[in-house]
C-alpha cells in the first residue's frame, strides 16, 4: 500500500507501544523504516516487542520503562530520548479504561484512568513540543482517543471525559503550535480487538448485539487497518492536516452514538458487578 520507505527519515515514540495496537502501530511503523521507541511501565513485554519488532523489520527499537502519570518520569524520558537524537513524532496512545457504575468509582479509579489518558497524553505532547520549539524544529503529534470524546459513554465516564480533554487538547495545540511547524491529529478507533480492552469493557453478557451487529461493515477492526491510517498520518504525505480528528470505526458511531453500544450492562445486578470487579485488572 506504501512505498516501503515512507517513514525512513522519522524517529518516533509510541506511548503503550509494548502491547495492543500500540505494538501494531510500532510494527508498521517499523516495517516502513521509522527508527522507533516504544514506552510503558512492564519492562519484560516492552524487551519482548523490541525484539520481535528489530527481527521482522531490522529497524532501530528503543524501549523505555515509564509511567506515563509521572510528570518527572515523562520529562526524564523525553531527556534520554533527545541525548540520542530528537523525536519526529509522538504518538498518545497508552490508556486506561475499564466499565463501572460511575456512582460507585473510588477518587483513585477516577484518577487512575484521568492521569494515564488525559495527563499522560498532556505531559508527553508538553515535553515533546517544548524540546521542538526550543529546536526551531517541526514535529508530529497524533493522540488515540474514542468517538467517545465527542458523544460522551455511559459506564466508561473517566474514559470519555479524558478522550475529550485529549482531543480538546490536539485541536487547541493545532492553533497554538502550527506556527512552530507542529502538526497535531487524532484518530478515534472503533471497535479493534485486543486482549486489554476486551476485557476490561466486554466481559461476557455485557453486552445485547455481538460486537459485529454494532458495526455497519459487520465486522471489527483489524489492526493493519488502523496502523495503515497512522503511518499515513506521520508521513510527509499528510502535512496538511493539522487539528483533525479521524474516527475509523466501520460506520459504528453513526449507527450506535454514545449509548446503546452499553445497553446490556442497565441489567447488570450489583453481584454481577462485583463479579466483574473482581476479575478485572488493577
Ligand atoms: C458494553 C461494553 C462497554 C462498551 C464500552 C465501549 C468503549 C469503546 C471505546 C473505548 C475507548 C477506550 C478504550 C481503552 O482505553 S481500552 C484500553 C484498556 N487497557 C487498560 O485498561 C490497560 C491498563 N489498565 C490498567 O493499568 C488498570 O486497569 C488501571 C486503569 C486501573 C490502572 O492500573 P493501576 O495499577 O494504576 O491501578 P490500581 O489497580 O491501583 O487501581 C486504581 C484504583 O482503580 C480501582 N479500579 C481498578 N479497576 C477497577 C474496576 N474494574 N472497577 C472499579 N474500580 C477499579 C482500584 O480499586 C483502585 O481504587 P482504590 O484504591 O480506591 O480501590
Ligand atoms: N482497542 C479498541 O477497540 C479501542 C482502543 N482505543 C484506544 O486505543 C489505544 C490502545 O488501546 P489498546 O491497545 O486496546 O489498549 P491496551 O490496554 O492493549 O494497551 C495500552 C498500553 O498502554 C500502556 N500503558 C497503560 N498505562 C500506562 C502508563 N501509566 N504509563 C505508560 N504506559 C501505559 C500499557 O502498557 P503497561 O501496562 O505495560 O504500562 C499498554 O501497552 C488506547 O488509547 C485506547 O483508549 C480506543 C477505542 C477502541
Amino acid at each position: 500500500m506504501f512505498v516501503t520507505d515512507l517513514l525512513k527519515t522519522k524517529k518516533i515514540l509510541v506511548t503503550g507501544g509494548g502491547s495492543g495496537l500500540g505494538k501494531s502501530f510500532a510494527a508498521r511503523l517499523a516495517e516502513l523504516g521509522a527508527e522507533l521507541v516504544i514506552c510503558g511501565r512492564r519492562a519484560d513485554v516492552l524487551e519482548t516487542t523490541a525484539e520481535e519488532l528489530r527481527r521482522a523489520s531490522g529497524a532501530k527499537v528503543a524501549t523505555a520503562i515509564c509511567d506515563i502519570r509521572d510528570a518527572g518520569a515523562v520529562d526524564e524520558m523525553f531527556s534520554r530520548i533527545w541525548s540520542e537524537g530528537p523525536l519526529d513524532a509522538l504518538i498518545n496512545n497508552a490508556a486506561g479504561n475499564f466499565i463501572a457504575r460511575t456512582e460507585t468509582l473510588s477518587p483513585r479509579a477516577i484518577d487512575a484512568v484521568l492521569d494515564i489518558v488525559l495527563h499522560g497524553s498532556f505531559y508527553c505532547s508538553v515535553a515533546a513540543g517544548k524540546r521542538w520549539i526550543a529546536e526551531g524544529r517541526g514535529g508530529s503529534i497524533l493522540s488515540i482517543v474514542s468517538s467517545a470524546a465527542n458523544s460522551g459513554r455511559a459506564f466508561t465516564v473517566p474514559s470519555a471525559a479524558a478522550k475529550a480533554g485529549v482531543l480538546a487538547m490536539m485541536k487547541s495545540l493545532a492553533v497554538e503550535w502550527g506556527p512552530h511547524g507542529i502538526r497535531t491529529v487524532s484518530v478515534a478507533p472503533g471497535l479493534f480487538p485486543t486482549k486489554a480492552a476486551w476485557s476490561q469493557l466486554y466481559p461476557d453478557g455485557s453486552k445485547l448485539l455481538s460486537e459485529e451487529m454494532e458495526v455497519p461493515l459487520r465486522r471489527t477492526g483489524q489492526h493493519e487497518e488502523i496502523a495503515n491510517l497512522v503511518a499515513y498520518l506521520l508521513s510527509d504525505g499528510a502535512s496538511y492536516i493539522n487539528g483533525d480528528c479521524i474516527t475509523i470505526d466501520g460506520g459504528r458511531d453513526l449507527q450506535n452514538g454514545g449509548g446503546s453500544g452499553v445497553m446490556g450492562l442497565f441489567s447488570w445486578t450489583p453481584e454481577r458487578w462485583d463479579a466483574f470487579r473482581a476479575n478485572s485488572r488493577g
